[in-house]
C-alpha cells in the first residue's frame, strides 16, 4: 500500500540524502583538470584554493570537513576534435568521473564543495547532484552564460558550453558529442538564474533571453541549491588570475551579498568554484588575491558573516566605578 498525507511527507523528508546533516558535514573535492579550454595552469586551482586556507577556515565555523582530496584525470590518447572543440572524450570523461564523486558526496549527506578547474566541469558537478537531487535548481555566478553549443562556440571551448549540455530545452540544438553519451540533460531552464553576466556571445542571444523570461515568471521554490561560482565573475582588480577575465565585473561586497543570501535559504547543497588560474596571475599577489577570493566566498556560502557572531549577554555589562578612567 502507498503511503500518503503527512507520515509519507515525513519519510520522504527523513530519507532525502538532500537534507540530511547537511549543516555541520563538508565534503571537499578537488578537481585539477584544465581540458575544457586552452590556458593550461587551471588544474592547479585546488591545490592553490587549499594553500590559501580553506579547510582551516571551514573548521573555525564549525563544520567537520572532509577533503578528499583530487580526483585523478586521464587524458585520452585518441581524442581528435569534434568540429572545432577541442578535447571531447577527455572532457566527458573527466564529467562522467566528477559527477560519481559529487553524487557519492551528497548522498552521504554532506554539503559539497567542488573546487575547478575550468568550468566545463560543472556538467559532471550538476548531473552527480541530481543524481541525488533531481529538483535542484541551479544558480550560475559567471560573466559568461556558458551556454553555448558546439554550433555557435566562437571558441570551441567546453568550459563555454555547460549550461547547453545541462538544459532540456536546448535538446534539439546540440549535436550528439563524443563522450558525453554517458548522460541526458535534465535541467528546466526555469530552474536556472544567472548572476553577473556581462560577455554574452551574440549566437546565444536569444536563448538567454528565454531563460530570464522563464525564470522571472516562475521563482524558484524551496530546492536544493546547486551554486556554479566562476570567479571571472568578479571584476579582474579583484580576481586577475583568471583565463577569461572582464572588466566591470561583480565588487567584493557583491559577490558576499549573493554568497551570504545563498547561505540564508538554508538550501545549498553543492557549490563549484572554478577558473581559479593560480599561473596567470602578474605577481605573487594578485594569485593572492583570487585565491583569498574564493576562500571568502565558500565560507560565506557556508554562513560566515561580515557582523561577527552573534553572542547575547543576559544583561548588558555595566562599568563598575573602579574601572573610570583617573587623569
Ligand atoms: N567558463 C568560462 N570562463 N567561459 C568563458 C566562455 C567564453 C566564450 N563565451 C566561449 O564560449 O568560448
Ligand atoms: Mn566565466
Ligand atoms: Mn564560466
Amino acid at each position: 500500500m502507498a503511503l500518503r498525507g503527512p507520515l509519507s511527507r515525513l519519510l520522504r523528508f527523513t530519507l532525502s540524502s538532500c537534507q540530511q546533516n547537511r549543516s555541520h558535514s563538508v565534503a571537499v573535492l578537488g578537481a585539477p583538470f584544465s581540458k575544457g579550454q586552452k590556458r593550461r595552469g587551471v588544474e592547479h586551482g585546488p591545490k592553490a584554493i587549499r594553500d590559501a586556507g580553506l579547510v582551516e577556515r571551514l573548521s573555525n565555523l564549525d563544520y567537520a570537513v572532509h577533503d578528499f582530496g583530487d580526483l585523478t584525470f586521464k587524458h585520452l590518447e585518441k581524442d581528435e576534435h569534434f568540429m572545432h572543440v577541442p578535447f571531447p572524450r577527455t572532457v566527458g570523461r573527466a564529467n562522467q568521473l566528477l559527477s560519481g564523486a559529487v553524487s557519492g558526496a551528497v548522498g552521504a549527506g554532506h554539503t559539497c564543495i567542488m573546487l575547478g578547474g575550468d568550468h566545463s566541469l560543472a556538467i559532471g558537478s550538476v548531473e552527480g547532484h541530481a543524481q541525488q537531487c533531481p529538483d535542484l535548481c541551479l544558480i550560475w555566478v559567471d560573466a559568461h552564460a556558458d551556454i553555448n553549443t558546439p554550433l555557435t562556440s566562437p571558441s570551441g571551448n567546453l568550459h563555454g558550453q555547460s549550461v547547453a549540455f545541462l538544459l532540456k530545452d536546448l535538446q534539439n540544438k546540440m549535436p550528439e558529442v563524443p563522450g558525453f553519451s554517458w548522460m541526458k540533460p535534465f535541467l528546466s531552464a526555469r530552474d536556472l538564474v544567472y548572476i553577473g553576466l556581462r560577455d554574452v556571445d551574440p549566437a546565444l542571444y536569444l536563448s538567454f533571453i528565454c531563460v530570464h523570461y522563464i525564470t522571472i515568471k516562475q521563482p524558484m521554490k524551496q530546492r536544493p541549491i546547486h551554486l556554479s561560482f566562476d570567479i571571472d565573475a568578479f571584476d579582474p582588480s579583484l580576481a586577475p588570475a583568471t583565463g577569461t577575465p572582464v572588466n566591470g565585473g561583480l565588487t567584493y561586497r557583491e559577490g558576499i551579498y549573493v554568497t551570504e543570501e545563498i547561505h540564508n535559504t538554508g538550501l545549498l547543497s553543492v557549490m563549484d568554484v572554478v577558473e581559479v588560474n593560480p599561473t596567470l596571475g602578474a605577481t605573487p599577489e594578485a594569485v593572492e588575491a583570487t585565491t583569498s577570493l574564493a576562500v571568502d566566498i565558500i565560507s560565506s556560502a557556508l554562513g560566515q558573516t561580515r557582523e561577527g557572531a552573534h553572542i547575547t549577554f543576559p544583561k548588558i555589562p555595566e562599568p563598575k566605578e573602579d574601572t573610570e578612567l583617573r587623569l
